[in-house]
């Protein structure tokens, strides 16, 4: 309604203040802030935990305990607001020692008779909120500000012989009409909770109700708002605390709160909903603590942006549930079968929250609060004996340990492919889902899950919320060497551009060989090396796949960016724990056939990827190329090549004149060499990418089948690394002559690895013609030639730097990045 001011237009909002804004002298004082002058309706709550107090006031009477303490409690409480707040008011102080003593004398009733029926309990929970309405009305008067109080229950009538009670409009109306006469002038402040019931006694209007009363004297009132103050800053896309990444909700629609509200998020009390929905009234949720913060709005049309970006707009969960099926042949075709069943729960007070039949009719799914299954199984099974034991029943099935959770949004109705949204991310992760429904409205899916389940599949499908959905990697990167640290690099500087593109990267642990760092984001370190190096935690794959299992994302990699075989050796245990895994590292695929095999089994059966492009020639795509060939019916023969890059850069270098050794501490420095340079030298490094090239074409070839030749000089081939770069330098003469030998006539030489489909193999010095192809390589330039059915007659090319850190952690990079298609 629009009152008005002079020739002003005014705004009338109805204000709900909950018990935790209450609770307290400085927070009174706040709500009593947010008031202010402009003149408006109040309706609040008891403050803090009186209305618990009071029910466990009539719980220690009936057991004929002494509920002194509790009262004593509740007094003490209420003295101290009327003392801090009010202080001059004596009347109240009055009417309130009053009321503790009718309180005192009901609580001896009920502790002599030990009865306590519903309308004694209802007068007596309802004494909560008409102190608190009475010394917030107090407190305002205090700071002169026109106030009044009311008692809701001389002017809001319902029938409270059904739950939930339904109001009487029409005498209501002219209650409130003829009670808020000096709406202009006067801020009324309002008991939520309390009505009259039909025989004239105060009720309440249910447990925790208070929302409603205000949506109730929203309507009576014809307020242009709603605003229901509480503890949160508005509604949140999930529970924070399970959902990290859950955000706070700036609009929601009558029917999406309503849904929310329904299973169990913490919006407001589901029947607040329908009054304002009837009258178009926005209701908007703020936090008194944080009142300048913007809230959350329920209204009926949302804008057209926050519809469309959104698909869920909030999940919900409800923990401890049991699934029930009565399930059986004889029940087919049976009508009114349904109706019974849920007849026999309704008789034994067993509120049902979904069910689902199949369309065979073969059995009845639903779901309770596991608390109530006992209650309905032994319901169902006295109705059902003679069912059960001519066997049209097989039995009543029921099992605890489930959670229902609920995803809500106006953008899923009518949108194809909605349902598979939801549950496609939890089929991925595994979790098997129980029983679904759609809502006939569309607008809610409810998934069935085993509660050990509960908080990842709540995550995964927040994860599915915005339109496009956020995909979610976790990264884990053992190894922090070249190629390791320029990954960082290049994560940290594409984290923001991916993340609009609505992929979010985050870096979770680092590992050496002896040190282990894990965090939420370790890309947004900017000393990260120090902290790996000052980190507590001794380098450890179990710890680390263990941290890696806490974490709720659908997709956790491990990148191995060593050289290390005991790493490529526990790729296995990570995969086993549905953790991809990425690598340049060739140590894996160049184990034993049994150990390659095993990998791709153990990955295919917990479906989880291992990709690892960057094992032949670095960052090109020659892996990928390989199985999209053959994938689409191609047959490869053999394929010839230039792999290594340090390899390369020497001969390139070592054709124009430079020296041997010059030209491999050359390539050292640039970081094309392994950890190891021998491991090039010797040929073997390339041995490993024919052999890795073989499987990949379906050869079942192994390293010790490579014919390789090796260069490095025979007394070098043990001493450590270190012995190795020192003395090296003594061998060039004999190297770069040994080269010469070899060249003789040829246009250049090159260190070439071949591998056939019939498994001959081997990698060695090659002294090449001028129309080779591989005599224009440049630098650290690879070349592969694939010759295949396809490509036949002139082979298929694949040629570019084939090492570096820059280019094989972007292989990487490409790698973590795919398996999120
Ligand atoms: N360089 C290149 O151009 C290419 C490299 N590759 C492959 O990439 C991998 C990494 O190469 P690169 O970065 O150049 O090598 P680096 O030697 O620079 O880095 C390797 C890192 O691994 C760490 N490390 C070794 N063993 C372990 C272990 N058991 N646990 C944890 N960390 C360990 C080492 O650190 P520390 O021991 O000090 O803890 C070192 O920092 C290799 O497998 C290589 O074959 C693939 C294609 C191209
Ligand atoms: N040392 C290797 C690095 C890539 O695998 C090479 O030089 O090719």
């Amino acid at each position: 309604m629009l009152i008005f001011e002079g020739e002003l237009l005014m705004e009338y909002i109805v204000h709900k203040f909950g018990g935790s804004s209450l609770a307290d002298e400085v927070k009174i004082e706040r709500v009593v802030n947010i008031i202010g002058t402009t003149p408006q309706s109040v309706v609040v709550s008891a403050s803090g935990k009186t209305t618990s107090l009071l029910k466990k006031s009539i719980e220690l009477a009936l057991e004929n305990k002494d509920s002194t303490k509790v009262i004593a409690q509740l007094t003490e409480h209420h003295l101290s607001l009327i003392s801090a707040l009010c202080p001059e008011d004596k009347t109240l102080k009055n009417t309130f020692e009053s009321d503790v003593t009718h309180l005192k004398q009901m609580l001896t009733t009920i502790a002599l008779s030990g009865i306590c029926g519903d309308a004694l309990e209802y007068f007596i929970l309802g004494f909560g909120e008409l102190w608190s309405a009475q010394i917030l009305t107090g407190a305002l008067q205090h700071k002169g500000i026109n106030t009044e109080f009311i008692d809701a229950s001389k002017v809001l009538f319902i029938d409270d012989n059904h739950k939930p009670v339904s109001v009487d409009w029409q005498r209501s109306q002219q209650a409130v009409d003829q009670k808020f006469n000096d709406r202009k002038h006067k801020t009324y402040i309002i008991t939520g909770f309390i009505a009259q019931n039909q025989e004239g006694v105060r009720s309440i209007l249910g447990m925790n109700c208070s929302d409603y009363s205000s949506a109730i004297f929203a309507k009576l009132l014809q307020a242009s708002k709603l605003v229901i103050w509480t503890d949160v800053a508005g509604v949140y896309s999930a529970n924070p605390q399970v959902v990290k990444t859950a955000r706070q909700l700036k609009q929601l629609s009558y029917k999406e709160a309503l849904e929310l509200a329904y299973f169990g998020a913490s919006v407001v009390h589901p029947l607040t909903i329908n009054p304002m929905m009837e009258m178009g009234i926005p209701i908007e949720i703020k936090s008194s603590y944080e009142p300048q913060k913007q809230g959350t709005e329920i209204i009926r049309a949302l804008d057209k942006t926050n519809l469309e970006q959104y698909l869920i707009k909030g999940l919900t969960s409800i923990s401890n549930v049991a699934l029930m099926r009565v399930q059986g042949a004889g029940i087919i075709g049976v009508s009114g079968m349904a109706a019974k069943v849920f007849s026999v729960l309704e008789q034994s007070q067993v509120s049902v929250m979904m069910i689902s039949q199949s369309s065979s009719e073969y059995s009845i799914c639903f779901a309770i609060e596991a608390k109530l299954a006992k209650r309905a199984t032994k319901a169902l099974e006295r109705h059902f004996k003679a069912e059960i034991e001519r066997g049209d029943i097989e039995h009543i099935y029921c099992e605890t340990g489930y959670a229902m959770i609920t995803a809500v949004g106006d953008g899923l109705r009518a949108q194809p492919g909605a349902l598979a949204r939801v549950i496609k991310p939890l089929a991925d992760a595994k979790i098997n889902i129980h029983a679904i429904t759609q809502g006939s409205s569309e607008r809610s899916i409810t998934v069935t899950v085993k509660k050990e389940d509960e908080d990842l599949a709540l995550n995964l499908i927040h994860q599915q919320a915005k339109n496009p959905p956020v995909q979610e990697i976790v990264i884990a990167l053992i190894g922090v060497g070249g190629i390791g640290a320029e990954l960082v690099n290049q994560l940290k500087q594409q984290q923001q551009v991916l993340h609009k593109q609505n992929i979010n990267l985050r870096l979770v642990a680092v590992m050496s060989s002896t040190k282990l760092l894990c965090a939420d984001d370790l890309l947004l370190e900017s000393e990260l090396l120090h902290q790996l190096k000052a980190s507590d935690c001794k380098a450890d794959t179990n710890a680390l796949a263990k941290y890696l299992q806490s974490i709720s994302c659908a997709h956790k990699v491990l990148v191995d960016a060593t050289a290390s075989v005991g790493i490529a050796r526990a790729y296995v245990d990570f995969l086993a724990q549905g953790i991809h895994v990425v690598t340049p590292n060739k140590y894996a695929n160049t184990q034993s056939m049994d150990y390659y095999r095993k990998l791709r089994q153990v990955a295919r059966n917990h479906n989880v990827t291992f990709k690892y492009e960057t094992n032949v020639c670095a960052g090109l795509p020659l892996i990928s190329t390989l199985e999209t060939l053959q994938k689409t019916g191609d047959k490869i023969h053999k394929i010839q090549g230039v792999f290594s890059g340090t390899l390369s850069y020497i001969f390139n270098e070592v054709n124009k004149g430079k020296s041997f050794v010059e030209s491999l501490m050359l390539a050292y420095d640039k970081g094309y060499t392994e950890p190891d340079p021998r491991e090039d030298l010797s040929g073997m490094d390339v041995a490993r990418k024919v052999v890795c090239l073989a499987r990949e074409i379906g050869v079942s070839l192994e390293l010790s089948d490579v014919e390789v030749q090796n260069l490095t000089p025979e007394n070098l081939r043990s001493c450590s690394k270190e012995e190795f770069l020192k003395k090296i330098n003594s061998h060039d003469k004999e190297l770069t002559q040994q080269l010469k030998v070899l060249q003789g006539k040829a246009s250049a030489l090159h260190f070439v690895g071949e591998v056939s489909d019939i498994g001959e193999a081997k990698v060695s010095v090659a002294s090449l013609v001028q129309n080779s192809p591989f005599v224009s390589l440049d630098g650290a330039d690879n070349m592969v030639l694939i010759y295949s059915k396809r490509y036949a007659r002139s082979p298929m090319v694949i040629r570019g730097a084939g090492a570096g850190v820059e280019v094989t952690a972007a292989g990487v990079f490409g790698d973590i990045l795919a398996i999120s298609n």
